[in-house]
């Protein structure tokens, strides 16, 4: 993912007034300020809102018929308890918003609001929520480093890149909008789209996976939608599609890029309209399945050379996620080794062994085009043929003979340990102080590391 092009969120704002008057010139206020504004009259809608949404600050009146504030407040709470929320009350009202304070609220404001008395009471109020969300995000960062987070739902790394991925994995699971995943061949697009899956609510529903560059074009309309018996030459029956097959599971289309253009603007207008017919047939069926694509095409370049719909782009893109190529993440690399290592030797004669460190330095010196793939497929033919293939002219990676000693234990420790710290080191841009935190260990443990494998710091300095 390239964080650089992620966007400041702007702030959410939820207003509940059962005074709609009110309610309207609130909304205005804000607005005219910058921010995003969701406004109830009824307090069990505003409260039901709350979940599975990240407002960054709540303006409730106090009294409202359906619900009083303090009750509002605490129900809030108990769905998101740094949720700031602020009580708008009469003049009659005061002691019942300190105790409200006291159970909680971030503050309260008198009638009549004063705009200027909003608008900084919000301030303060969203800074503080912003500094609990990103000190939140950075204790599970901290406790998924110290854990060694290094697999989730099948993908394997703790690269920095993809603990992010990771996070942002865990957040696109819980949407309904569809989701655009892009990245090289072979780094794990199908494996996200699963995992998307299995975390969120669909998980027991079906999960169903077409690849568009491997259908034949003429084929791909009657394999998506379905098609009726004598809709076209050749149906000789009835045929359910993947759009129908999938229910309200989720339906993974790869290779989108290499869905027909004509076909792009069927799929556009199903997206739109939320339903689809049979081929031959006018029974119209909901869609109901999530949508996730993937492409490992550069969409900008395809919608340029008119090979892409933009529109369709546009409608896909809601939840983009960006997988790193294996050769920005190489730090990974022993960890992936290991992974597919003891996959494919375990069960093999003989104990698994540890690879040597010239063959993981050899493997980290490569660029890797067909990313995590091409790592497996090479991890693969060393563990089925050791170093026979390079005999018969195989590819040109120097993989050691099988005769090639074993490492001993401790030196293969010792290397994925200056790995660690090199790996932690880089993430927070060489601060030592941030890092032995991040690690569990004391700050002298650290600089005792550094000097036995010579670890220069300036090397992640400035790249930092
Ligand atoms: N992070 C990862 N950890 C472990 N295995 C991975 C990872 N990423 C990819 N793989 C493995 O690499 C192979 C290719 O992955 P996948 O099919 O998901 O890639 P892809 O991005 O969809 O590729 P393509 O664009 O060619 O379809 C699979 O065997 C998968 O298990």
């Amino acid at each position: 993912m390239n964080t650089d092009q992620e966007t400041v969120p702007v702030p959410e704002i939820l207003v509940v007034d059962d005074d709609l008057y009110l309610l309207a010139a609130i909304k205005q206020t804000l607005v005219l300020n910058g921010y995003a504004v969701r406004t109830f009259g009824n307090p069990l809608e505003a409260l039901a809102s709350v979940d599975g949404h990240t407002y960054s600050a709540v303006l409730a009146d106090i009294r409202m018929p359906e619900m009083n504030g303090m009750v509002l407040l605490e129900r809030m709470l108990a769905k998101d308890c740094d949720l700031p929320v602020i009580l708008i009350t009469g003049h009659g009202d005061i002691s019942m918003a300190v105790e409200a304070v006291k159970k909680g609220a971030y503050n309260f404001l008198q009638k009549p609001v004063d705009e200027e008395m909003i608008l900084a009471t919000l301030a303060r109020a969203i800074e503080r929520r912003q500094l609990v969300l990103e000190n939140r995000r950075l204790e599970r960062q901290l406790i998924a480093t110290r854990q060694g987070r290094s697999r989730f739902y099948g993908l394997v790394g703790s690269h920095p890149s993809m603990l992010s991925l990771y996070n942002l994995i865990e957040a696109v699971a819980k949407e309904n909008d569809p989701v655009l995943i892009v990245g090289e061949t072979g780094t794990g697009k199908e494996l996200v789209a699963r995992a998307v899956h299995d975390i969120g609510p669909r998980h027991a529903l079906p999960y169903v996976a077409v690849n568009m560059g491997a259908i034949p074009s003429e084929m791909i309309e009657s394999e998506l939608f379905g098609h009726e018996k004598g809709a076209f030459t050749g149906a000789i029956q009835r045929k359910v599609g993947t759009f129908e097959y999938a229910g309200e599971g989720t339906l993974f289309l790869d290779e989108i890029c290499s869905m027909p253009t004509q076909l792009q603007s069927k799929l556009l207008r199903v997206l739109e309209d939320r339903t689809f017919c049979r081929l031959g047939s006018n029974t119209v069926i909901p869609l109901k399945a999530r949508i996730i694509a993937a492409t490992n095409r550069d969409l900008r370049a395809e919608i340029d050379k008119g090979a892409f719909r933009q529109d369709l782009y546009f409608r896909l893109n809601v939840l983009p996620v960006h997988l790193p190529p294996l050769r920005e993440r190489k730090e990974d690399i022993p960890l992936l080794v290991d992974y597919f290592w003891k996959e494919y030797c375990d069960g093999q004669p003989g104990e698994v062994r540890p690879c040597s460190p010239e063959l993981i330095r050899e493997l980290m010196a490569q660029d890797w085009p067909g990313n995590i793939r091409e790592l497996r497929n090479v991890v693969r033919r060393y563990c089925v043929l050791g170093g026979r293939d390079q005999e018969q002219g195989g590819q040109s990676l120097a993989v050691p003979d099988v005769e090639t000693p074993c490492l001993p234990w401790k030196d293969y420790m010792d290397q994925q340990e200056q790995l660690y710290v090199e790996q932690v080191l880089r993430q927070v841009g060489g601060q030592v102080s941030l890092a032995h935190q991040l690690m569990g260990i004391s700050r002298k443990s650290l600089y005792d590391k550094i000097n036995k494998y010579g670890i220069a710091l300036h090397r992640f300095r400035e790249k930092s």
